[in-house]
């Protein structure tokens, strides 16, 4: 038996594609705990996500958190669950379909797009096999987590390079690494904001809060608290925000260990003592409102500022299928596939006009900003 997959005979003429296989992190099936205790169980035993030695691991994850956690988990996830199934997925599923069309109008050349999930479904193996089937010879991996990440963006990559040695014939690749200050993402975080506070009246201070890791990887050299605090500090000037009006936090801690401070329910628990009575909350390290954002900071978190003194809270939803984003985005697949065929010498007339308009309004904007 051939230690390869799906192999296909070899001729001359085949036609080609440049493929994008977006990675996001995964959902349950299902919001009980049978489901929840599978996708845990994978997402858990991930040496990228828990970097402790498997053998103490293996003992508190098999002992007690796969016995207590998903049942606990799954109830949060009824709380956020739609007719559409999981938020994360319904929304991830929207975010491939708009950059398939955004593609199809930018491109003269075929750009194919395919979304995987890092743990549960769709894998990320039946994402690359998706591409190999349209011809993909180049492909290009866009984790959708802006700021880098050893937990996030590391392990989606592992996974495909675990995957590639399957294939006979190794396509090309590129990953895109984070998109943390790509001035066309903070143009779509500003955008949001301003709109929210069109529709809202505005609070005393806007909360970014991103999702934490242990202060020890941050140690250890993990770029990702550094580039939390650079998206941070440049949405703040695309608001022409001053000092008092914003700050970073980190949610969703896990375990016992320190991690990042500081933490995002402390923090809310606290500001009301300190007069700051009305908040704007945004999590701009998740391109996709999930468990974290809408049950987490949507709920849970305002409970706490409200019960605290807290009179106002106001969640601005992450930045999900918004045509900003996913301008962005398509901006960031053509800077990462520039060379490649179907991205460059077929790239029409039109959408490099566009592309050049959209980045001198960022200039712009950012100049008047100033
Ligand atoms: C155990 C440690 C964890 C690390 C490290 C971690 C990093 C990390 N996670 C995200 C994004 C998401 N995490 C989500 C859920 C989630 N995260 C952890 C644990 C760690 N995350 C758990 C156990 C869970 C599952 C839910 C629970 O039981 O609490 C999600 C939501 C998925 C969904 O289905 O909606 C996202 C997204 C980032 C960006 C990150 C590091 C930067
Ligand atoms: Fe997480
Ligand atoms: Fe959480």
């Amino acid at each position: 038996m051939s230690r390869f997959i799906n192999e296909q005979d070899y001729f001359h003429g085949k036609s080609e594609c440049t493929g994008v296989l977006l990675v996001n992190l995964g959902t349950p099936d299902a919001p009980d705990a049978p489901s929840l205790r599978r996708y845990l169980k994978e997402f858990l035993s991930d040496p990228r996500v828990v970097e402790i030695p498997r053998i103490i691991w293996n003992v508190i994850l098999y002992g007690i958190i796969l016995n207590t956690r998903p049942a606990k988990s799954a109830a949060k996830y009824r709380s956020v669950w739609t007719e559409n199934g999981s938020p994360l997925m319904h929304i991830s599923l929207q975010q491939q379909k708009a950059l398939q069309k955004a593609m199809d109008t930018r491109f003269n050349g075929p750009v194919k797009i395919e979304l995987a999930m890092r743990y549960g479904n769709p894998s990320i193996a039946s994402g690359l096999l998706k591409l190999k089937e349209a011809g993909a010879r180049r492909l290009l991996i866009l984790p959708l987590y802006p700021q880098y990440c050893a937990a996030t963006n590391a392990t989606s990559f592992d996974k495909v390079f675990d995957e590639l040695k399957r294939w006979r014939w190794v396509p090309e690749l590129r990953l895109v690494n984070h998109y943390h200050d790509h001035p066309g993402y903070i143009e779509a975080l500003a955008s949001s904001v301003l709109e929210h506070w069109e529709q809202h009246p505005r609070g005393q201070q806007l909360i970014m809060s991103f999702h934490g890791i242990p202060k020890r990887n941050l140690m250890l050299g993990d770029p990702y608290h550094c580039e939390c605090y650079k998206t941070a500090r440049l949405l703040a000037e695309a608001l022409n925000l001053k000092a008092h009006e914003w700050r970073v936090t980190f949610q969703s801690r896990f375990g016992k260990a320190e991690w990042l401070q500081p933490y995002t329910d402390k923090t809310l628990q606290a500001l009301p003592a300190e007069g700051i009575k009305n908040v704007d909350i945004i999590c701009p390290g998740f391109a996709a409102d999930c468990l974290e954002t809408l049950e987490e900071i949507q709920q849970e978190n305002r409970e706490y500022f409200q019960h605290a003194g807290g009179e106002n809270y106001h969640y601005i939803p992450a930045l999900n299928a918004n045509s900003k984003h996913i301008h962005a985005l398509a901006d960031i697949i053509q800077q990462h596939t520039q060379g490649w065929a179907e991205t460059s010498a077929h790239w029409s007339e039109a959408a490099q006009q566009q592309s050049a308009e959209r980045t001198l309004q960022y200039a712009s904007a950012r100049g008047a900003k100033k």
